[in-house]
């Protein structure tokens, strides 16, 4: 696209300015055509997934989950959630179509004006459960991400018909519906491996009960060596979905400090298990640390929904885990606290955990 404004800045205030309070993010800023990145997203030399960093060749599971009665599926996917923490499942019921709409609804949430988009920023919507905004956590980062995302708590249809933006609304409230038959199945699955055999209405509230999803958008970068998209961390949630589009760049932690392509597979869901899985799991299924390159070539979108317990629940190892005497790892932590924890600071690798261990 052409550039749509003649911009240029001074110092690095204005830039903040640009890019946080006016609402025009690192999307604006890559339309700009800069020949360089600005400091403020040059990050650490760690950080960077430089040529020092190997990448494995292995691969996370790539599950068919059409036949849910046959039992090698339940033991892939319960194999895959102890040892990898990421597979993909293909077959998996949610039509194509809806992961297009929902795809394309992003592409049309981003293509909305800076005006529009603002609308959204943390100081002016109309609600705290929809936030548009850029990196992750701006006022705390040493360097920034560059990545911008509209974030939308979900918490009831009458809600979201109110407040979501009507771009991408109904796409999404589609995919999330059609997603939840697919997430119900697979933690039926995990909790049975656990010897938790029913999910009743108190467990339900426990695994699922708050969603949140976000539309992710990784803009063209003109250095991508030297930033991230999203910087290395494991989500917060029981379980995450994920679509990603077909241009690639997550990698997940591997073996002997590498790290594993995510390679987009057409039709397929990326399944993660997050922080609070493990800790009700006692460690059995494991959280796994993730990050995302920048692009100097194509842009990338990615629609996760994070599937997590109940703000208000208390969660802890399940009796059922600890039952054969197993020593518990983590103490109950009240998951509201666990998830202001994780989002008050920079993201920082798989420690956020420590707050709930022993
Ligand atoms: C009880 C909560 C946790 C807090 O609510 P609150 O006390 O009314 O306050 P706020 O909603 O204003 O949020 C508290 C702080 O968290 C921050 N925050 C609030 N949502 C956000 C937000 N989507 N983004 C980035 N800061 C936020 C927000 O900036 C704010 O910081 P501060 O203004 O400094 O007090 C509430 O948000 C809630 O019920 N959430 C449901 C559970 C939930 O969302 N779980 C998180 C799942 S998200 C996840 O697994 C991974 C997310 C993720 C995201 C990006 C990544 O790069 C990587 C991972
Ligand atoms: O964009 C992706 O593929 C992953 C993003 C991610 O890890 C997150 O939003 O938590
Ligand atoms: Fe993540």
């Amino acid at each position: 696209m052409a550039p749509t404004l003649a911009v240029s800045f001074n110092d690095s205030s204005e830039i903040i300015d640009f890019v946080l309070k006016k609402g025009n993010g690192v999307k604006g800023l890559s339309e700009m055509g800069l020949d360089s990145l600005p400091e403020q997203y040059i990050q650490p030399l760690e950080e960077r997934m430089c040529d020092t960093i190997t990448t494995s060749q292995e691969s996370v599971p790539l599950i068919d989950i059409s036949k849910w009665d046959d039992p090698g599926v339940a033991e892939a996917i319960c194999e895959a959630a102890e040892k990898w923490g990421f597979f993909q499942i293909i077959n998996h019921g949610v039509p194509i179509e809806v992961l297009e709409n929902v795809k394309e609804a992003t592409h049309l949430f981003f293509g909305l004006s800076a005006e529009e988009k603002r609308k959204y920023l943390k100081e002016l919507s109309p609600s705290n459960n929809v936030r548009f905004g850029t990196s992750f956590s701006p006022e705390a980062e040493k360097a920034l991400e560059w990545k911008d995302y509209l974030s939308l708590l979900y918490v009831s249809e009458d809600e979201a018909s109110a407040l979501w933006p009507s771009v991408c609304r109904d796409q999404v409230l589609e995919y999330m519906k059609r997603s939840e038959i697919v997430v119900r199945k697979l933690l039926d699955v995990l909790m049975k491996n656990l010897n938790v055999t029913e999910i009743d209405e108190t467990k339900e509230s426990l695994l699922m009960g708050s969603k949140r999803i976000n539309l992710n958008y990784y803009p063209i970068c003109p250095n991508p060596e030297l930033t991230v998209g999203v910087g290395r961390h494991s989500d917060v949630s029981t379980l995450t979905v994920l679509l990603q589009d077909d241009i690639g760049g997550l990698y997940v932690r591997g073996n002997n400090d590498s790290w594993i392509h995510v390679p987009p597979v057409n039709g397929s869901i990326v399944i993660n298990v997050g922080d609070a899985l493990q800790i009700m799991s006692n460690g059995r299924y494991k959280s796994i640390e993730h990050r995302v390159i920048a692009n100097g070539s194509n842009t990338r979108i990615s629609v996760p929904i994070f599937i997590n317990p109940g703000p208000s629940e208390k969660i802890s190892p399940f009796p059922e885990v600890l039952a054969s005497g197993e020593k518990a790892v983590y103490k109950e932590v009240l998951y509201s606290d666990y998830v202001k924890h994780f989002f008050q600071k920079a993201h920082d690798g798989k420690t956020t955990i420590e707050f709930a261990e022993i």
